[in-house]
């Protein structure tokens, strides 16, 4: 900022409706790359970047949750609120308000904007999404709106970078002083301001064609109450099995290369430390998850193209019914679905649930969603006792167990809701209303930066967290030495922690090396899998066997029952430290999450047990 410059331009914060393409502009003029996704509630809290102005000068830009109303009752509307009132602790009152308007849906976005004109703050218009107005035959005017108004309005496409030049210029000129009549022109009722809403729209639509859209055909088909669901489910059906039949040429591929970098590094180095730190812990280990890439991006591409779409909030929809039955509403569906990807996000988004005990009986049973993380463990444990046979016209077995596995979860999160809300969370359930997104086809740009930015972070876990557990890991296993004859594992350190928990996990069926592994899968899950990897690559007697791959020794060493109880853990395994920790915040104390916990591991136990017993009894 030039220091002769009396206007005062710190902070320029965007605000409007959700879904307005808030975070879409926030991203196209500082360069950031926060999650958007065409869903409303994507921006659960506040984010800022610099935006250079064209004079020269910089602001700091702010991405906020999309509001309905200054008196909203969720989380994240409450940031909204207080940033614009500049009661945010730590933070300045923005000095600019860009209030983003979807031009496509301008009737709805006018009536929160009255609320945010009646602040009498310096604020610029920015109508969002004209191409999508444009694609519904509606030819807006944005003069007439500006001057209905009262400010500068730009027309802007923010995915295609329309218009943002012209936005930074309307900031930087948007002058540092309170439109003093604002209170007196806007401050109206409810109705009032609706119908208001409804005549500034009518004067800002120069023509309008009567066109069909797209919304109405697709919304027949996907929210009829037979047909949608069907889909829904056939849906994610599609996915589990393109998990394992998509995956598998480039999964054996990496295991290939996995595997031969091992036989190189085991033919070049002598036998040593360094040698079996590498080959046993970090490419036995590490190695072991990495493969598991091409199934995590697939998933992602999915779930990339749900939230793109404007499926996501069909979805909630038609799940809205289901969810009540459970005590829930479709609002936590959303949340709930994000945790396929993990549960850290779910429980985050749902600070768009205004109800508390909705809120807090969607965090508590978000861990039971099937994260990514627990992709690899499963998919190790299909791929070694679960033959790879097809049922069906391309329905593979390998791919009907994993999506068993989704759907135990999915049936456990609903009945621990129905529990909880008439127990510990009781209080009626609140209605759903949720705002359908326009459709919009995918853009490829955007799904390769997602599903790139999807695959750095499991790479970028796996070099990190779950390198170094899985090297504390080896360290335990490899010390202190076994003497001639006696076994690597019993003389470790990690053998005598084994033998100490094996006892209780026993007659659930679990072996020694799994009672081991559920330790260090508490800092990720993916490291059940580099886990067992080690130890029984430490553990192989001779090179060939040191060589076999994980699936391998799993195949080999243990029963069905027992693996089968190993998955059935994890379905309901007390999820990571990082979810406890987010838990804790989000619920603000330790009682919570302690509870999650306790009922996570009782579930897990009593689940693994019976899989166990049943499959023994039934002779598997
Ligand atoms: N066609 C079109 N799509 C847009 C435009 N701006 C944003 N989008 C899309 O609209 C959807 C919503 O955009 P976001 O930026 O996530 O919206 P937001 O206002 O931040 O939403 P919340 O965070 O939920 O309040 C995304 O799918 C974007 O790709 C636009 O100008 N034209
Ligand atoms: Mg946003």
């Amino acid at each position: 900022m030039s220091r002769e410059d009396p206007v005062k331009r710190h902070t320029a914060a965007l605000v409007g409706n959700p879904n307005a393409g808030k975070s879409a502009l926030f991203n196209a003029l500082t360069g950031a790359r926060q999650k958007i996704a065409n869903y409303p509630g994507v921006t659960v809290e506040r984010k800022a970047g610099r935006l250079a102005l064209p004079d020269g000068d910089s602001v700091e830009l702010i991405d906020l949750p999309g509001s309905y109303s200054f008196d909203a009752a969720s989380p994240d509307e409450d940031v909204t609120r207080k940033v614009v009132h500049g009661e945010f602790e730590g933070e300045a009152i923005p000095e600019v308000i860009v209030l983003v308007l979807d031009a496509s849906n301008l009737e709805q976005h006018l009536v929160f904007a009255q609320e945010v004109l009646e602040l009498g703050r310096p604020t610029v218009v920015a109508l969002n999404m004209i191409d999508l107005a444009e694609r519904d035959g509606l030819t807006l005017d944005p003069d007439a709106l500006s001057e209905a108004l009262g400010v500068p309005v730009v027309p802007t496409v923010a995915v295609r970078r329309r218009g943002l030049e012209e936005l930074a210029a309307a900031i930087a000129e948007a002058e540092a002083h309170a439109d003093e009549d604002a209170h007196k022109r806007w401050h109206i009722t409810l109705p009032e301001r609706r119908l208001a809403a409804k005549h500034m729209a009518r004067a800002a639509t120069l023509s309008k064609s009567t066109r069909h859209t797209v919304e109405n055909g697709i919304d027949r088909v996907l929210l009829n109450p037979w047909i949608g669901p069907v889909i829904l489910f056939g849906l994610l059906f599609v996915i589990f099995q393109a998990v394992f039949a998509w995956a598998t040429p480039f999964a054996d591929a990496l295991e290939g290369g996995v595997g031969a970098i091992s036989g190189v590094v085991s033919a070049s180095l002598p036998s040593g430390f360094v040698h079996d730190f590498l080959v046993e812990g970090v490419l036995a280990g590490v190695g072991s998850v990495v493969v598991f890439l091409p199934q995590i991006v697939i998933l992602f591409f999915f779930i990339l193209l749900m939230e793109a779409s404007g499926y996501m909030a069909r979805a909630a929809f038609l799940m809205d019914r289901l969810m009540a039955g459970v005590g829930l509403s479709g609002k936590s569906f959303i949340p709930l679905l994000s945790s396929f990807a993990c549960a850290i996000p779910g429980i985050m988004a749902t600070r768009s649930i205004p109800d508390p005990k909705d809120r807090l009986t969607t965090i508590l049973v978000a861990p039971l969603m099937t994260c990514s993380a627990r992709l690899p463990v499963y998919a190790v444990i299909i791929a070694a006792v679960i033959p790879q046979t097809t049922i069906g016209p391309g329905v593979g077995l390998q791919g009907l167990v994993l999506f068993a596995l989704y759907i135990a979860g999915i049936l456990g999160a609903m009945v621990v809701a129905l529990v909880l809300r008439h127990t510990v969370t009781s209080g009626a359930a609140s209605g759903f209303i949720m705002e359908m997104p326009r459709y919009q086809l995918p853009r490829l740009k955007d799904l390769v930066i997602g599903l790139w930015q999807r695959a750095w972070v499991f790479l970028r876990r796996a070099g990190t967290i779950i390198f170094t557990v899985t090297i504390v890991l080896w360290l335990m296993l490899s010390f202190p030495k076994a003497e001639p004859g006696e076994s690597q594992m019993d003389a470790s350190v990690a053998g005598m922690i084994a033998d100490g928990l094996h006892p209780v996990l026993k007659p659930i069926g679990f072996n020694r090396e799994m009672s081991l592994a559920l330790v260090p899968a508490m800092a990720a899950r993916e490291v059940a899998v580099s886990a067992l990897a080690t130890t029984y690559a430490v553990d192989a007697e001779d090179e060939d066997l040191a060589a076999e791959g994980v699936t391998d020794r799993i195949a080999e060493l243990w029963s069905l029952p027992t693996a089968l109880a190993f998955l059935a853990w994890f379905v309901f395994a007390p999820q990571c430290i990082s979810t406890i920790a987010v838990a804790r915040r989000e619920t603000n104390g330790w009682k919570w999450p302690a509870f999650m916990v306790g009922y996570l591991f009782v579930l897990a136990y009593v689940f693994a047990g019976l899989t166990f017993w049943i499959a023994t009894a039934l002779g598997l």
